[in-house]
């Protein structure tokens, strides 16, 4: 079956997957990987696949915000894709997780417009378990802080004239902010498929917090590496 959007043919997808922002992330992602090839690039879907430790598994990138990521995140399940673990970056919301942190997410509130249009607002968006478990066991030996909880995933990335919600989730106890793990949860528990989410801190989000916003920094970048590399010790737990 060929997948119009990300432009891949189900035959050539594994059933684990890496999923990611960035498509640079996604090339970078790849050249961890043994006998890595890439089946496509079309606007910002970039999907390779290729093998870790001996399993196969594909990275493919979704860009930015629910909507175009759930269709991503849609082809790659009704491909065959059965385990998505997505690498994201993050706002904090908590002192205890500064840039440089890890995050792994175990749900998202909904704060996106895409979700509430595929299943009603009380329909939770939630990581699988399994999941989880294999990324905080991968964590267990990674430097650095890596904190697990609530994420919330929003739309808006600069504020308006309208007040985002951060101090309210903030003050709910949600550690960290971003935008597309709505639709992966949602998507994923649509179509019986399992998801969970590892990201790296690349600032303040909460205005009380917040500094000079600089995502570009080698602290955040080595975040985003052992981000990458807890990732993929999970993919090879979830194979098992
Ligand atoms: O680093 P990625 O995976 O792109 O994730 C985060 O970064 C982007 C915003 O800069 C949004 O996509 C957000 O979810
Ligand atoms: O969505 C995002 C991603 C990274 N950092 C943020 O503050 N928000």
């Amino acid at each position: 079956m060929y997948m119009p959007i990300i432009q891949v043919n189900s035959e050539d997808l594994p059933e684990l997957a890496i999923v990611c922002g960035d498509p640079r992330r996604a090339l970078a992602i790849s050249a961890k990987l043994q006998n890595a090839k890439e089946l496509s690039f079309a606007r910002e879907y970039r999907t390779f696949v290729g093998e870790y430790e001996g399993v196969r598994l594909a990275v493919v990138s979704h860009g930015v915000g629910c909507p175009g990521a759930a269709v991503c995140f849609d082809e790659l399940i009704r491909g065959g894709v059965k385990t998505l673990i997505r690498v994201g970056t993050a706002g904090s919301l908590t002192k205890d997780a500064p840039a440089g942190s890890l995050v792994i997410s175990v749900a998202a509130a909904r704060e996106d417009g895409l979700t509430k249009q595929l299943v009603p607002m009380g329909f939770p968006a939630i990581a699988d378990g399994s999941v989880v478990d294999a990324l905080t066991q991968a964590a267990a030996d990674a430097p650095g802080v890596v904190k697990k909880g609530i994420t919330v995933c929003i739309d808006a990335f600069f504020t308006g004239v309208v007040e985002l919600p951060h101090k309210q989730y903030k003050a709910a106890g949600a550690v960290a902010v971003e935008m597309e793990l709505a639709s992966l949860y949602v998507v994923a528990s649509l179509h019986g498929a399992r998801a969970g989410s590892i990201l790296a801190i690349d600032g303040f989000a909460d205005a009380d917090l917040a500094g000079e916003y600089d995502p570009h920094t080698d602290n955040v970048a080595q975040a985003i590496e052992r981000g990458i590399d807890v990732a993929l010790k999970a993919i090879v737990k979830l194979a098992s």
